[in-house]
């Protein structure tokens, strides 16, 4: 999970700029500028991708190759304040299915925790800034190297709490499995293949539960 900033930042103007109306402290968010938002987001997405091949040693065309044309989801999640937040989740631990996953925060109430080194850790709220996750996906692809990181939100007393999270997936008419310029004479696969198509089919089968979607692909 990473933080980026100024892109966000300046994405973010141009959902709430081009938004229409606002309802309470609320922008109604426009279908242009979601529009827009998406296909900035998957600009954005691409690029990182790009790096993440490089950083992987893993030939570039393969990575464009699966997230070019790809499918992509935008989930707004609603956390309202909670009187007993101790005895209610926001969202269950999960890694998401994505490649890779950017969430954007729009108040300033700390929710989102990640699992690091076995202990829940919250991500510090920072409205101007990405959050990057990476999911499944992207730990498949890249044989491992990457993991996908394992979150969950939990709620506040007092204050409410909304995020977007735009997941970015590859193309529904690709298959996954570990990047074929990863895999060598001296570096076995350690995920199966599967079509993508049945990898989601797989994922919406089944309940929000810690990384237990992934563990069916692992050799
Ligand atoms: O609300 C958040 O910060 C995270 C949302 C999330 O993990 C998801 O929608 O998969
Ligand atoms: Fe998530």
């Amino acid at each position: 999970m990473a933080i980026v900033d100024s892109t966000a930042v300046a994405l973010k103007k141009s959902l709430h700029t081009k938004s229409g109306e606002t309802k309470g402290n609320k922008q109604l968010l426009t279908p242009d500028a979601m529009e827009e938002y998406s296909k900035e987001v998957e600009k954005v997405a691409l690029k990182t991708l790009m790096f993440i091949a490089k950083a992987l040693k893993m030939e570039d065309e393969e990575m464009k190759i699966l997230f070019s044309n790809g499918l992509q989801a935008i989930r707004m999640n609603y956390y309202p304040p909670c009187p007993q937040p101790e005895q209610v989740i926001g969202l269950a631990p999960h890694s998401d299915s994505s490649g890779i996953t950017f969430v954007i925060q729009e108040d300033q109430a700390e929710g989102l925790q990640i699992k690091k080194d076995g202990i829940w850790t919250p991500v510090l709220a920072n409205l101007n800034a990405f959050i990057v996750n990476i999911g499944d996906v992207l730990e498949i692809i890249s044989n491992g190297e990457y993991k996908s990181i394992e979150h969950r939100v939990v709620v506040n007393a007092e204050k409410e709490r909304t995020s977007i999270a735009t997941f970015v997936y590859p193309s529904l008419s690709m298959e996954i499995g570990p990047a074929l310029s990863l895999v060598t004479p001296q570096t076995s696969a350690t995920f199966t293949r599967i079509t993508f198509a049945d990898f989601l089919k797989n994922f919406y089968s089944r309940v929000l539960k810690s990384k237990s979607n992934i563990e069916q692909y692992r050799i």
